[in-house]
């Protein structure tokens, strides 16, 4: 190191000294970074700070992300996540560090980290940290903080990017990361002019339905509707009305209302009524990166019908596929060998995975957590993942955008080119965000998937039918007693417990079932499926009384 007793140091202890951490404080960077009451998350974002701007110098100064937002909880709550240079999660290597700083009263664990990971401070070194954050009050003071840990790093700079979705600020890391125009306004221009290409290419002989232009959007009170609001007049083809818009006296952020809440409850979100029948719905999350749609069923009633990730996900491989099957047909004679592959996790629903199965499509699984989803997803050609709970989108290989333009340069307008097919396909890799799940751009390509196959709400539910399932929360002593393998389907820790779920899933017809420590709550999840409501429920509620003796009920 080369200056580990001089101003480095003074910088980190002044730093972590401004914002001490509380005793018996057990930060953890969880699923999806440290969440927590706002109030008290000034240690951990500013030691979040810290990491940020410590993996930057890791890599070279390349630009690294962090993002204020506590999602789709509770407006009091807030939380940072660190987004990596290639615009997706933080290094998952770094997590165990994340967390032993965010509960380090002094910086030594910092200096020891980084000369274990060969980091060289206090050196000619520079480093360069995105900020961003949602629409939480505590987002502006939490914001402060986390730029007082970046500069803690000597040679960092700290570039605060304003209120943002938080799949923009990914997005903007990426680009930035390539040399490629990264502000909001490019963002903008991006999705919006190649949602106009998709829409340009619908096939001709395929009109424009009226009401399926009509699209009412939940922007859960947050950051999404605002930033929806202001790209609106510039999307053709789409009569967009939001509510949960987030302006100023509309409602209280994800508070019923949301995708979250949506997806979960299975009842309409505050603002949504009998006048709606009939429209199709989407909500997104209080930061914008989930999306689910729905439907309001009967003036009378307050369900909704649920459009989840797995049906979007099926909507956009069948788009996908479509065009490829088309590209590759016999006439074209594999013109574009493709690896396409599906990912989920294990709460995606039976039914959508049989249907994708069907499609003779390779369908893997990972563990929970869009972390996981995505690298996976990385691994094909076109890789698409969805949570079931609306995060997720569809990656394209590089090496495989630089084929299809050189295959949409080669190919005519002559009848029977597949010029068309191509040109969607690289329309779509501009349209969804390549670095994370994204509830703008995923609802755009919905609408232009919608428009191309002039397909209403109700042609998409009919897909398949969701399997009736059931979630269920176990507070125990220690969720982390549970360990899981394949991809979290099965137990292997504590003995004896898979073999009770095994016995009780043989009583019912297509029962599913499994259990798994929550990475963002204190509990043990248990999900089932059943052929019926009744079936799934009676088959939870048994697996989650096992979970309780075993575990120890609290
Ligand atoms: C069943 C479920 O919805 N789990 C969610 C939830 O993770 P848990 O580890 O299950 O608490 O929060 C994650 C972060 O938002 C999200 O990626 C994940 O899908
Ligand atoms: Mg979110």
């Amino acid at each position: 190191m080369a200056d580990p007793g001089g101003s480095q140091r003074t910088a980190l202890l002044a730093a972590a000294s401004l914002f001490p951490v509380p005793d018996g404080a057990t930060f953890s960077y969880g699923t999806a970074g440290f969440r927590a009451d706002g109030s008290t998350m000034a240690p951990a974002v500013c030691r979040a700070g810290i990491v940020a701007a410590l993996r930057s110098v890791k890599l070279g100064g390349a630009a690294v992300g962090l993002v204020i937002t506590a999602s789709h909880n509770p407006v009091g709550d807030n939380g940072v996540k660190i987004v990596d240079a290639d615009g997706g999660m933080m290094s998952q290597a770094w997590e165990p560090f994340s967390d032993a700083l965010a509960n380090a009263p002094t910086p030594d664990a910092l200096l020891q980290f980084a000369k274990d990971e060969g980091i060289t401070l206090g050196g000619a070194h520079s480093a360069q940290v995105l900020l961003a954050r949602d629409t939480r009050p505590t987002g502006e003071y939490l914001l402060d903080v986390a730029t007082k840990g970046i500069s803690a790093i000597v040679g960092s700079v700290a570039l605060d990017m304003g209120i943002l979705t938080t799949p923009q600020l990914h997005w903007m890391v990426r680009n930035k990361n390539r040399g490629l125009k990264a502000s909001e306004a490019d963002y903008f221009t991006q999705i919006t002019e190649s949602f106009r290409h998709l829409l340009e290419l619908t096939p001709d002989d395929k009109g424009i339905d009226e009401l399926n232009e009509k699209l009412i959007v939940d922007g859960a009170n947050g950051i999404g509707g605002l930033k929806l609001e202001q790209i609106k007049p510039n999307l053709a083809r789409l009569d967009i009305l939001v509510r949960n818009s987030g302006k100023e006296g509309e409602g209280i952020l994800n508070e019923r209302c949301g995708a979250d809440f949506v997806q979960k409850e299975k009842v309409l979100p505050l603002g949504f009524g009998p006048n709606d029948v009939g429209v199709r719905c989407a909500s997104f999350d209080g930061d914008a990166d989930r999306l689910v749609y729905f439907h309001v069923t009967s003036p009378s009633k307050t369900s909704v019908d649920l459009v989840d990730g797995d049906k979007i996900l099926s909507l956009f491989v069948l788009f996908i596929r479509e065009q490829l099957d088309i590209i590759n047909g016999k006439d074209n004679k594999g013109l574009l060998p493709t690896r396409f592959g599906v990912v989920q996790t294990a709460y995606a629903n039976g039914a959508s995975t049989e249907f994708l199965k069907n499609l003779g499509l390779e369908v893997v699984f990972t563990s929970t957590g869009v972390k996981y989803l995505h690298k996976k997803a990385l691994e094909y050609d076109i890789g698409v993942y969805f949570e079931a709970n609306g995060h997720g989108t569809v990656l394209f290989n590089d090496d495989f955008v630089s084929r299809l333009e050189s295959l949409t340069a080669r190919l005519s307008e002559a009848a029977g080119s597949p010029q068309k097919q191509a040109l969607r396909l690289l329309a779509t890799s501009q349209l969804i965000n390549q670095a994370v799940g994204d509830a703008i751009s995923g609802m755009l390509l919905v609408e232009a998937v919608l428009q191309h196959k002039r397909w209403s709400f109700q042609n998409w539910c009919d897909l398949y039918t969701d399997l009736p399932s059931k979630q269920l929360k176990v507070k125990v002593e220690d969720r982390t007693a549970i360990v899981t393998t394949d991809a979290e389907r099965k137990v292997c820790q504590p003995s004896g417990l898979q073999e009770l779920i095994d016995k009780e899933v043989v009583n019912y017809s297509h029962g599913r079932c499994f259990v798994r420590p929550s990475g963002t709550e204190d509990v043990v999840r248990v999900y089932a499926e059943a052929s019926t409501v009744e079936a799934a429920e009676s088959l939870a509620k048994s697996v989650a009384r096992h979970v309780e003796r075993i575990l120890g009920f609290c």
